[in-house]
């Protein structure tokens, strides 16, 4: 405490009164709540559609310290949602980017960036410093692994998922009883049931909703204004009210990680997490090459001399039609991979020796198009593009659009 001819203050700086004055003078947030925000710190684990948003508003209301992990670098894609990276930061590492926006944004404050996936080998290291941690990842052997290590450092994780026009919410290892991501979803998502933004496609608003309630609960939690009681929230943009929320139960017993007997510290760099996930996903380009199915793939340049030949081929292009509406190439007709899988028979000609071209946008979906083609048995020829329509665009004709 420091004393002037006015009374006692505290030691906030000077600067900072008009810049906090906003939320100080909220009751039950006050000066006491702007000092617990500069004494705190917050860990981040990935600068992209959460990350961005949560950070910005962590940074903005004075939390202490903050640590920014992501070893993954700025793409023009990520422009979209991932509001603290520009034109000029692409190619920098993400949390180098992130690091350098909020730092002009609040010079006052500390902030570590590390360019190093988190990994069992180093994530109690990383996280231990740390009073609370956001999950703004998009991968499941990362929730995995951040769940665990908040358990056995007894920290609360702050979590936080979107996909398409949906988010989701929740606050694991919240006080004494409240239940860890383990408790909630003991078992790891079907491979086929997860999809990246990549794959799947996010609307950044929304990414933009959930990475800002990350940061609105981290604030709750240090200044004492949270409630503590555990609850997921799910986000809904297309369905009016926006939000749903279920209550969730105090953690269990038997939980695996948070449980009596649960997962230890040593444990964590033991636990295999992608294993635990189901492994990695199938290196698709390989498995076509080698599926037995000689000559079953073509690559971009090739599928450019087949269309020029003038030869007969049906060319099928099996993405969704909201990305066939994007961009096509001509010539190709659309039957999205779902329809193709109701009734492949149905999309073949008469004609038992024509050639059948299938591309995608990846060139994932067309090998199983392509494959459910094959297993009717004909003598059709049939090929799908290795890369997909990406692989066009990059090797044959870099004016055709890809997104
Ligand atoms: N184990 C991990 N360690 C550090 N960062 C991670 C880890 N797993 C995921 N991330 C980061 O989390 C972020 C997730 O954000 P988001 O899904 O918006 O971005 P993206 O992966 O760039 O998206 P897209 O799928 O469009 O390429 C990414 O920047 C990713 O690098
Ligand atoms: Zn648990």
């Amino acid at each position: 405490m420091e004393t002037t001819g006015h009374g006692e203050y505290p030691k906030l700086h000077l600067e900072d009164y008009p810049r906090y004055g906003r939320q100080m003078i909220l009751d039950d947030f006050g000066l006491e709540g702007q000092l617990k925000l500069q004494r705190s710190s917050v860990v981040v684990i990935g600068a992209g559609g959460l990350g961005c948003p949560a950070l910005q508003y962590l940074a903005a209301a004075g939390v202490g310290r903050i640590g920014i992990v992501d070893h993954d670098k700025v793409e023009l894609s990520n422009l979209q949602r991932q509001v603290l990276h520009n034109e000029g930061t692409i190619g920098v590492h993400k949390s180098v980017s992130a690091a350098d926006a909020i730092h002009k944004l609040n010079s006052r404050i500390q902030i570590d960036a590390v360019t190093d996936p988190l990994h069992s080998s180093n994530a109690v290291a990383l996280l231990q410093p740390y009073d609370v941690i956001l999950d703004c990842t998009d991968n499941a052997p990362t929730r995995y692994l951040l769940s665990d290590t908040a358990v056995s450092l007894g920290k609360p994780l702050v979590s936080g998922a979107a996909q398409k026009f949906e988010g989701q919410l929740c606050v694991y290892n919240l006080g004494e009883d409240g239940p860890c991501y383990r408790c909630i979803f003991p078992n790891p998502p079907a491979m086929e049931m997860v999809g990246t933004c990549e794959e799947t496609g996010v609307l950044g608003a929304v990414t933009g909703v959930v990475g800002t309630m990350q940061a609105l609960e981290a604030i709750k939690i240090i200044t004492g204004l949270h409630d503590g009681k555990a609850s997921l929230l799910l986000f809904s943009a297309l369905t009016m009210p926006f939000f749903r929320s279920i209550k969730l139960r105090a953690k269990k017993p038997t939980c695996t990680s948070c449980g009596e007997g649960g997962m230890k510290l040593g444990a964590i760099e033991e636990t295999d997490y992608v294993a635990f996930c189901g492994g990695l996903r199938p290196n698709w380009e390989e498995r076509g090459l080698s599926a037995g199915h000689p000559g079953s793939r073509i690559r971009a340049q090739e599928l450019k001399t087949a269309l020029e030949s003038g030869t007969k081929v049906t060319l099928i292009d099996v993405r969704p039609r909201t990305e066939f509406g994007i961009c096509r190439l001509p010539g190709f007709k659309n039957i999205p991979l779902t329809q193709v899988l109701a009734n492949p028979a149905s999309h073949l000609s008469e004609d038992k020796n024509s050639r059948v071209l299938v591309v995608c946008r990846l060139g994932n979906d067309s090998q199983i198009a392509a494959d459910a083609f094959r297993d009717l048995g004909s003598n059709i020829i049939v090929q799908d593009l290795i890369g997909g329509l990406r692989a066009w665009s990059r090797d044959v004709d870099p004016h055709f659009p890809i997104y």
